[in-house]
């Protein structure tokens, strides 16, 4: 399949500067996979991008965990895609279940916001998943299905998109899907794309999966023909996420 390991590390809305110094000090002493092998891709908040982008080991890269949906202006607390690119960051996440539920964030709304970082020059994690009534019913391919749909339909090009897949109650619980059931979603979403973009964007579109990731259940998952790769919470402030990314190999 060829598609380069993928592990991301969403800080979520954590730490201190010391804090932040401490991690990049423990992300830079880690023995990883090269390059070649395996990208690594850190979201610290905004306020401390410029801080770890400065201090981070070369072979790791920065991402946002959010961006606004067009053109900066009048939107008071909002971050553009072009204040990120003028940073010199390259990746930003879009679409975490956490500002779909909190903000109420639509699958529309995330669309256009990929389909806008991306006209800006950024590469995006763009995240779907479904909540635990809608797996309990029975609609777990349908809603990531729709929430790919909404992407898709804004978006020709996705070279520069890695797909997230992160199951709402997996993530923060310690209930890490099974691999079996991690498969199952990630081969669904490969065929939607397969479907609904073309055989090349399927094969080639890295599926990560987040939601509980740890060092001790990263081996087992990254061995779904399916999973390219993960977005971590919670382990990517500890030292075991050194852990997780060594389980590319
Ligand atoms: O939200 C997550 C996953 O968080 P946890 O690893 O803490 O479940 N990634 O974006």
């Amino acid at each position: 399949m060829g598609r380069k390991f993928f592990v991301g590390g969403n800080w979520k809305c954590n730490g201190t500067i010391d804090e932040v110094k401490k991690i990049v000090n423990l992300l830079n002493d880690g023995k990883v996979p090269s390059q070649d092998c395996v990208e690594v891709v850190v979201s610290p908040p905004y306020v401390f991008l410029p801080l770890v982008k400065s201090s981070l080991r070369p072979d790791f890269h920065v991402a946002a965990q959010n961006c606004w949906v067009k053109k900066g202006g009048a939107f008071t607390g909002e971050v553009s895609a072009e204040m990120l690119k003028n940073l010199e960051v390259p990746w930003v996440i879009l679409g975490h279940s956490e500002r779909r539920a909190l903000l109420g964030e639509t699958n529309e709304f995330v669309g256009d916001k990929v389909a806008y970082a991306l006209s800006q020059g950024l590469k995006v994690i763009a995240c779907v998943g479904e909540t635990l009534e809608q797996r309990e019913a029975g609609s777990t391919v349908d809603v990531v299905a729709a929430q790919t749909k909404a992407i898709a339909e804004k978006v020709k090009d996705w070279t520069n998109i890695v797909l997230a897949y992160e199951p709402v109650w997996a993530i923060g619980t310690g209930k890490v899907a099974s691999p079996a059931q991690a498969q199952e979603v990630h081969c669904e979403l490969r065929k939607w794309l397969h479907a609904n973009t073309s055989p090349e964007v399927a094969a080639k579109t890295r599926i990560i999966y987040g939601g509980s990731v740890n060092g001790a259940n990263s081996k087992e998952l990254a061995g779904q023909p399916d999973l390219d790769g993960f977005l971590v919470g919670g382990a990517s402030l500890k030292p075991e996420f050194i852990d997780i990314i060594n389980a590319a190999e």
